[in-house]
């Protein structure tokens, strides 16, 4: 996957593209990534990309030209297929990131990714070089970049190879539509508190039972919501059941 991000700020990406396991990745070619600053097509000496708004308001606004002239430099550049790629734009006037959208993304063969500042781009860029508006939640950073970076990293994750074994994508929560269960490792003994004895059992069924067992019951807790759309397995019906019995006593 070859990711492109257009930024005032290009070296805020060496986060992802150069540590954990998304920089060792690209530095096995596993993914390419480039920035491309748009200042570089300001067409006046000043490298001007921004300016005042029409109808008055606090800030600045980024310019269209530059922008537009830096997604067609990204667009040049693809690799692969033309048709399998995405230009997104981050703002929290996106449709919001969910775990669907992150997979249906994984599956392209470039994606450029418009970053935002000051108080958001010219809408004419949104309405003729945009594919998409995608915000990361329901608030307001001061640029793109970190919501690019955020949507880049859950990206990857379901890039073969990324993770190495992929499973462990794939079993993440939200994968399968619950929160994750608790995590321990050693020692068995911190400040007095054990491990649950189960985790030490080495019975792997009854251990995936407790771990699906605690995920519903965190999800219960903390997001039921993401039970209301949710198919439930056999398993998982019975278990939940078993759970709102204990504490309806
Ligand atoms: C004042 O900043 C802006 C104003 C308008 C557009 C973009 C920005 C850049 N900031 C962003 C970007 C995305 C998200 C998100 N929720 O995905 C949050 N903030």
């Amino acid at each position: 996957m070859f990711i492109q991000a257009i930024t005032l700020f290009p070296e805020m990406f060496e986060s992802i593209t150069e540590y954990g396991v998304t920089g060792r990745a690209r530095k096995q070619d596993i993914w390419q990534f480039a920035a491309i600053n748009p200042r570089q097509f300001a067409d006046n000496k000043l490298g001007y990309i921004d300016d005042r708004p029409f109808g008055g308001g606090v800030g600045m606004v980024m310019m269209a030209e530059p922008l537009f002239c830096a997604i067609q430099a990204a667009k040049q550049q693809f690799s692969g297929s033309l048709k399998n790629s995405r230009v997104i734009y981050l703002s929290p006037q996106g449709q919001s990131l969910s775990h669907k959208k992150v997979l249906e993304l994984s599956q392209l063969d470039n994606l450029v990714l418009l970053c935002g500042r000051y108080e958001g781009v010219d809408e004419r860029v949104l309405q003729t070089a945009v594919d998409e508006e995608i915000s990361i939640g329901d608030f307001v950073v001061s640029g793109g970049e970190l919501p690019a970076m955020m949507l880049m990293d859950a990206v990857l994750r379901f890039v073969p190879n990324v993770l190495g074994e992929i499973a462990s994508a794939e079993q993440d929560s939200f994968a399968d539509g619950l929160l994750d269960y608790p995590h321990y490792t050693r020692p068995a003994e911190f400040q007095g508190m054990a491990v649950p004895d189960i985790l030490k059992s080495g019975n792997h069924a009854l251990i995936a039972e407790w771990r699906l067992e605690q995920s519903l019951r965190r999800t219960l807790t903390r997001r039921p919501d993401l039970l209301v759309s949710r198919e439930l397995l056999p398993q998982e019906t019975r278990l939940l059941d078993k759970i709102r019995q204990e504490s309806d006593e």
